[in-house]
């Protein structure tokens, strides 16, 4: 692909592509050989202009370091993907692609189950060449709360843009949170959303922490690991036209999201609220509401009142049996989850401020979430009025 694209940068067909071409040639999985028969051009891209290997301040270890982004031909990923099989391989499909499974090689040459999406924008080569520069640059996003970039790939005849992504065996939180009674929802206990919302954070404090900003956090952008690790996923597509004019619809609060890292907050504020109650942003959840819900136009507005009657852990998802009452009412664990969830919405809400200047930074999220020990934000009795300038 790269040869034929006249990409400007150097690729570097080094003696890895015949060590994974041997690798794969001797397992016995079908799809992986699949993929070794097909043109072995999954090459690692050298990268003179970006940044030196860095580590994360968050912990993530060695998956933080920068890893090496590999450009895989058309026939390799239509092969992977059993050439795109929607019956069987379709993980999902949003507004910008359709998301397939796959399996392929690694950098290290073991196979690996992927995730394959292909993006609907059709792509001139000049802008392609400025998406590889910046998935380039962005290597550096690796880490154990962000989705694994393997690579990428371009379909020279349908001028699409592909992105191998590791493969989240739990699919994305949303898929848990608003599946409906009796589906996998039923999965997801307090335990495992309070783990998901840390992680979530942690995730995003990476991005945050390197200078980048998210540009999407949604429910549907938060992928879930086998041990229920949340990732984030799709991010960096402001090339994307069809991206572009999502982001700037209406955002859970009525605001015009414009990315920066206040506005990722005021979504990772909008997701938190998510979590913990289990309904949408926009209340769209049981055919218009119930009771006084109905009365607002998103799930911000109704816990903000909630907030503001002294009754904010009414919000927390019924069904986690964690809101009878008051926090006091609960007995042993169910009052130390009581708490808890009450931190985390208030940790919403805080996010949720309409100022973005008084927005908690991401970091002090990532450190109120980390223990017992830390006290919720401060956040004002009512809603507070701000006219943006
Ligand atoms: N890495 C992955 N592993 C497993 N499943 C995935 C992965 N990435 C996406 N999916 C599945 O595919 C679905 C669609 O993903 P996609 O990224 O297209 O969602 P979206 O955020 O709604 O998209 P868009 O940004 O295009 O509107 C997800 O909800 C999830 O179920």
């Amino acid at each position: 692909m790269g040869a034929s694209m006249g990409f400007p940068w150097p690729v570097m067909r080094s003696d890895q592509s015949s060590e994974r071409a041997a690798a794969g040639a001797k397992r016995s999985n079908p799809e992986s050989l699949l993929v070794v028969t097909a043109d072995i051009s999954a090459t690692p891209l050298s990268f003179p202009s970006s940044p030196s290997p860095v580590t994360s301040s968050t912990g993530g270890g060695v998956e933080s370091s920068a890893l090496p982004l590999w450009e895989y031909s058309g026939d390799e990923l239509a092969a992977a993907t059993g050439r795109y099989d929607g019956a069987r391989r379709r993980l999902g499909q949003g507004q910008t692609g359709a998301v397939f499974r796959g399996t392929l090689l690694g950098h290290d040459g073991v196979a690996v189950d992927v995730a394959v999406k292909r993006f609907h924008d059709i792509l001139s080569e000049e802008k392609m060449r400025l998406v590889c520069r910046d998935l380039r640059a962005r290597r550096f996003l690796q880490d154990r709360n962000v989705v694994r970039l393997h690579g990428y790939g371009f379909c020279v005849r349908y001028r699409k843009l592909h992105l191998v992504y590791d493969y989240m065996p739990h699919g994305s939180l949303s898929q848990h949170l608003f599946a409906g009674a009796g589906s996998s929802a039923a999965i997801l206990s307090w335990d495992r959303r309070s783990k998901i919302i840390a992680g979530a954070a942690r995730g995003l404090h990476h991005f945050h922490s390197h200078g980048a900003v998210h540009g999407c956090v949604t429910a549907s952008n938060i992928l879930i690991d086998n041990d229920f690790t949340a990732r984030l996923g799709d991010f960096g597509y402001s090339w994307s036209r069809r991206f572009r004019r999502r982001c700037t619809s209406p955002a859970p609060t009525g605001d015009i999201v414009r990315m920066s890292s206040e506005t990722d907050v005021l979504c990772f504020g909008a997701v938190v609220l998510e979590v913990v109650s289990g309904r949408r942003s926009d209340l769209d959840d049981s055919g218009g509401g119930d009771g006084d819900r109905r009365r607002f136009r998103s799930l911000v507005e109704w816990v903000w009142a909630l907030h503001e009657a002294g009754r904010i852990l009414e919000a927390a998802d019924a069904t986690l049996g964690i809101a009878a009452g008051d926090d006091g009412g609960c007995g042993g664990g169910r009052r130390r989850d009581a708490v808890e969830a009450k931190k985390m919405l208030l940790v919403g809400l805080a996010c949720s401020h309409p100022d973005p200047k008084q927005r908690p930074k991401i970091r002090d999220v990532v450190e109120i979430l980390k223990s017992d020990g830390v006290q919720p934000p401060k956040v004002p009795p009512s809603k507070p009025k701000y006219q943006e300038r």
